[in-house]
């Protein structure tokens, strides 16, 4: 698998660099970015993956959160993938909260979008493959975090590969997408009528039966528009409770849904990770 360079930043003593591949997963040219923290010039490195919400690209993360700095004093390798498949060939939806940019981190199976859209198998499979063999990335030691949809990603990754993504945190996550708008919309179109395979992409489902021992942190703004439609942090708090999951869910006063909110508490979930993955 060969990647394409796109561009290189040198940053806090490290280096931002976006790479673009084929993709035998999505049948698609998928791009991305990783921050390589100064330690990775001396050895392999923690790797955090950041799955990003609806209409991201790796860029909204690496430009508007400063994660660089943190992540540069811990010694931790930073991962954002696309959220979609796209290109000209690929399908799309007038609106934002489906097709390109939406990808939900799933297999979809409905057509039009079981041709390209399969974020789950491209983030878990495909792309750390290429993560493995090309950055100076130690293997044994992940975790993920995300946003809004990619918060959700990132819990559901967790729930499900618990010993690849061994720590695991959110800002603002959709916690159970097969009972709010968002979710309902992109499930129906992704993978059909309300049936048993929603279970498997949805966090407050997967906790229940696949608590990990993971301690997860979670950050949410009071002022966030989305947060008592699509957010519902309580259903997701109650199952965890029911489930023994260990969980902090922090609520902030004042905060919204944006990459202010986010950049407040970046650092905070870097430390999160570094600790759990003993950076
Ligand atoms: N722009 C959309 C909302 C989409 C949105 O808020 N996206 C979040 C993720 S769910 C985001 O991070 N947007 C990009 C950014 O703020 O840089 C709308 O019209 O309501």
């Amino acid at each position: 698998m060969t990647l394409t360079p796109v561009s290189s930043w040198a940053s806090f003593g490290g280096t931002l660099s976006v790479h673009d591949h084929e993709s035998a997963v999505t049948g698609t040219t998928m791009r991305f970015a990783v921050y390589s923290p100064p330690q990775a010039k001396k050895g392999p490195v923690p790797v955090l993956w950041y799955l990003s919400g609806l209409t991201c690209t790796w860029a909204n993360v690496m430009e508007k959160s400063g994660l660089q700095r943190t992540a540069s004093e811990h010694g931790i390798m930073i991962i954002a993938p696309d959220t979609s498949p796209r290109g000209p060939d690929v399908p799309d939806d007038d609106a934002y909260d489906l097709g390109q940019g939406a990808g939900f981190y799933l297999t979809a199976t409905e057509a039009p979008w079981d041709k390209h859209y399969r974020m789950d198998q491209y983030i878990t499979r495909e792309l750390n493959a290429l993560v493995a063999a090309n950055f100076p990335a130690d293997m044994k030691r992940q975790g993920i975090f995300g946003h809004s949809m990619g918060g959700h990603g990132a819990l559901t990754l967790h729930f499900k590969y618990p010993d690849t993504y061994r720590s695991c945190s959110a800002f603002s996550p959709i916690t159970s997408p097969s009972r709010v708008p968002w979710g309902e919309k992109a499930f129906t179109a992704y993978i059909g009528p309300p049936s048993i395979a929603w279970e498997q992409y949805d966090a407050t489902e997967l906790v229940q039966t696949r608590q990990t021992d993971a301690h997860i942190l979670i950050d949410t703004g009071k002022a966030d528009q989305f947060l008592e439609t699509q957010l519902k942090p309580d259903i997701f708090i109650d199952a965890c409770e029911t489930s023994g999951q260990a969980l902090t869910y922090r609520m902030h006063e004042g905060y919204g849904h944006d990459y202010y909110f986010i950049a407040t508490f970046m650092s905070d979930h870097i430390a999160h990770h570094a600790k759990a993955l003993k950076a």
